[in-house]
């Protein structure tokens, strides 16, 4: 695993990655060669800290938002899947296109069954071996359903990009007090990255945009559906959660955490990962080799793709005892520092590892700040009864139900 994704060598995704470029064409996730190298250096400073600083505050308004649609809600018992999706896409949109987008609005609807849909079709395509041939697939109901929502959803991209440039300024990109008052939503680099250096057209722009709103907002949906299932089955450890988390900001939710706040929560970082191991959201990686890889075990040829196995990396026996059992102090540094580092990649590793790993560690630890504090999660579904599926992301086939009971009611 090393010898493939350490390297600069094979950075080109493997085969299977066609079937995501209809929707994504060449962005930073489906690129390759010269044009990813140049993609990847215009979007790291949208990561810079001091941006993401800023976005902590839409984090944290989005978690409000979500704790006072639990607390709306009658029945305390809960399927948690829609509700933290909208979640994660409305804090994508705002923090990609400095855009509030209400779900419950016609434009909003719509925008969200676009992405349900095609994350449906492009998983059929994958699961049906005839569909993997791209004259078949173009001729098929599938393939013509794919081209309607592709056709909506990039209007709805251009249309949010052009809206935005209309009353768009350009900025200094140095990092001084100015740049860090304003804030910066990732569309704003790019429009930047445009207008004053000429470095992507709007045709980029829209393939980042879509790959920020692809690859943002579903894995860190999962990877939260899957961590509050977790905090609900174990109580002893949602109780040290909340010790942890209430010792360092107290026990009210409206003092809100900030972004030096949330890298002091250790232990519910180290909750947080061994949900990673056990659950990654991109389940598996490829890449295509660039040349002959030589291992202890005979050579990779040239040419060929190489699937990397995350979920299967992460429960192997050998490297983690007891695989199936959860348990975070995996994750403390004197246990693992013997650990192979490409034993836990949910971010896969090396140069093509995953740009929004600290937005999403970020976000996740926001979430948590907010509901821990406002709410005792309980179990109703539990890790045995969940039927894990592989669409372009691990998630749960029928959802997962948690109980909420609201904190006051409690103490
Ligand atoms: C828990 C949440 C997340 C997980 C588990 C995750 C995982 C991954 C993985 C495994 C890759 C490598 C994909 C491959 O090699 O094919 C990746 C790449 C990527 N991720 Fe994430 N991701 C998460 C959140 C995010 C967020 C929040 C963003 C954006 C804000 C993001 C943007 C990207 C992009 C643009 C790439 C492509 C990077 C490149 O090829 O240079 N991800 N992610």
């Amino acid at each position: 695993i090393e010898l493939v994704i350490s390297q600069t060598k094979h950075l080109e995704k493997a085969t299977m990655y066609k079937f995501l470029h209809g929707w994504l064409r060449e962005g930073l996730l489906t690129s390759k060669g010269d044009k990813w190298q140049k993609r990847r250096k215009i979007l790291t400073p949208a990561f810079h800290f001091s941006i993401l600083l800023e976005f902590v505050d839409v984090f944290n308004k989005e978690c409000e938002h979500f704790c006072k649609q639990i607390m709306e809600s009658k029945d305390k018992v809960i399927d948690i899947v829609p509700i933290i999706e909208n979640f994660t896409l409305s804090t994508m949109i705002e923090t990609s296109l400095g855009k509030n987008l209400d779900f419950h609005s016609n434009e909003g609807s719509q925008y969200k069954n676009i992405l349900v849909q095609l994350d449906r079709l492009i998983f059929m395509r994958f699961m049906n071996f005839y569909y993997w041939m791209d004259g078949l697939f173009r001729f098929s109901k599938l393939g013509q359903s794919e081209r309607k929502y592709l056709k909506a959803l990039h209007a709805f991209t251009v249309g949010f990009i052009r809206k935005r440039e209309s009353s768009f300024q350009t900025f200094d990109e140095k990092f001084n007090e100015s740049y860090v008052k304003r804030k910066h939503p990732l569309l704003d680099i790019l429009l930047n990255a445009k207008i004053k250096h000429g470095s992507i057209d709007e045709d980029g722009i829209r393939e980042e945009v879509d790959t920020f709103v692809f690859e943002g907002h579903d894995t860190t949906a999962q990877c939260l559906n899957f961590t509050t299932m977790l905090m609900a089955c174990h109580k002893e450890y949602q109780e040290e959660a909340r010790q942890e988390i209430t010792n360092l900001l107290g026990p009210n939710p409206d003092h809100k955490p900030t972004y030096a706040d949330l890298q002091k929560l250790h232990f519910l970082e180290r909750f947080i990962k061994e949900s990673l191991r056990l659950y990654p959201p991109v389940p598996f990686i490829g890449r295509k080799t660039s040349e002959d890889i030589p291992t202890k075990f005979g050579t990779i040829p040239k040419g060929v793709d190489v699937h990397l196995l995350i979920l299967d990396i992460q429960r192997n026996p050998k490297v983690w005892p007891n695989p199936e059992v959860f348990d975070p102090s995996r994750h403390l540094p004197e246990n693992s520092k013997n650990r192979n580092s490409y034993a836990f990649i949910p971010f896969s590793a090396g140069p093509r590892n995953c740009i929004g790993q600290r937005y999403a560690m970020l976000e996740i630890k926001a979430f948590f700040c907010e509901t821990l504090r406002r709410f005792v999660l309980e179990p109703i579904d539990r890790p045995e009864d969940i039927v894990l599926i592989q669409s372009l992301v691990l998630r749960p086939r029928d959802g997962i139900k948690v109980k909420f009971s609201p904190l006051e009611n409690i103490n």
